[in-house]
């Protein structure tokens, strides 16, 4: 292992480098207005392993907020909270191939029940089985638990996002006021409480070497490999790591499997975490966004990285 990180140290500022320039191919995005402001040309990595060693490079300082990557932690906090019967119950298991903030599937199958808790949809319900009073208690269970995870970073809320956010989701409030319709959010849930739930885990502030420490935890299979300490059940991690192989990359999922072969989860900030199971958590932010949403030069980088280092899992 230590040859590895060695090996990466040296190699992760060429890689880094000849990846940057994919930066050029997207477009920082801005349907959210206040996403608009990261730099674009910006690429950075972090990698943490097992003993805590760690190797980066590039902008890898830059903070950004967690956008659907928190989609992962919500999904496992709700099987905590409700079980996998709970859970399933209000979501599906299976990928869409459609924009991860498509209607299209939610009405033509099985009405209202979304296709998986990655979506937009999928993950509002899942906000929806948070346990918790009232928004602000679920919404500090959550930001605990992603510190727990995190190593006991002291994240924060960027609360510009998530006003810029929630004053410009309609597509996300349709969503959940089409699942309210559809009894997917149940009797006693407002939507527009659902809604903060979500704009705001969406709106969690990190930067890339906490994202590696929490992808760590996924590598893992639940425990802290620094603490020892088991933070999720490992039956947990491996629905969330099936689903980030199957749709962690939205509708360009299946491409990234094939080249790179490893789970990972983006967001539209342009972060992406990865895992390399029982070896790295990685933490990856590049703000400029391919068409389906990917930050373009974050896919290429780790497609590098897994073909040079022999990471698929596949
Ligand atoms: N793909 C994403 O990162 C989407 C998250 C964003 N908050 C949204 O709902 O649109």
């Amino acid at each position: 292992m230590t040859a590895m990180i060695e090996q990466l140290r040296k190699k992760l500022p060429y890689w880094v480098e000849a990846s940057r320039v994919h930066t050029c191919d997207g477009q920082v995005a801005s349907y959210i207005p206040e996403l608009a402001k990261a730099p674009r040309d910006a690429l950075g990595i972090f990698i943490t392993g097992q003993s805590g060693e760690t190797a980066s490079a590039g902008d890898c300082g830059l903070t950004f907020t967690m956008q659907s990557i928190s989609k992962v932690f919500t999904l496992i906090l709700a099987l905590i909270d409700n079980g996998e019967d709970g859970v399933f119950d209000k979501v599906g298991m299976e990928p869409t191939g459609d924009d991860f903030n498509s209607m299209l599937k939610l009405e033509l199958v099985e009405p209202g029940k979304p296709f998986n808790p990655l979506i937009n949809a999928g993950a509002i319900a899942v906000s929806s089985l948070i346990h918790g009073d009232s928004p602000p208690v679920q919404i500090e269970r959550i930001l605990r638990f992603f510190q727990e995870i995190s190593g006991g970073a002291s994240l924060r809320f960027n609360d510009s996002v998530f006003r810029s956010e929630s004053a410009t989701a309609h597509r996300n409030r349709s969503l959940a006021y089409f699942l309210k319709d559809n009894e997917v959010l149940g009797e006693e849930i407002a939507v527009e409480d659902v809604l903060q739930v979500y704009f705001k885990h969406c709106a969690i502030e990190i930067n890339a070497e906490q994202l590696s420490r929490m992808a760590l935890v996924l590598a893992f299979d639940g425990t802290d490999p620094l603490t020892g300490r088991e933070l999720i059940p490992r039956r947990y991690v491996q629905i969330a790591k099936t689903f980030m192989v199957m749709c962690g990359m939205y509708n360009a999922s299946g491409e990234f499997a094939i080249r790179a072969g490893i789970p990972a989860k983006s967001g539209v900030s342009g972060g992406i975490m990865a895992v390399v199971p029982g070896q790295f958590g990685i933490g990856v932010i590049g703000p400029s966004l391919g068409s389906k949403g990917n930050s373009t030069a974050g896919v290429h980088l780790l497609e590098t990285m897994s073909a040079e280092l022999d990471w698929s899992i596949m």
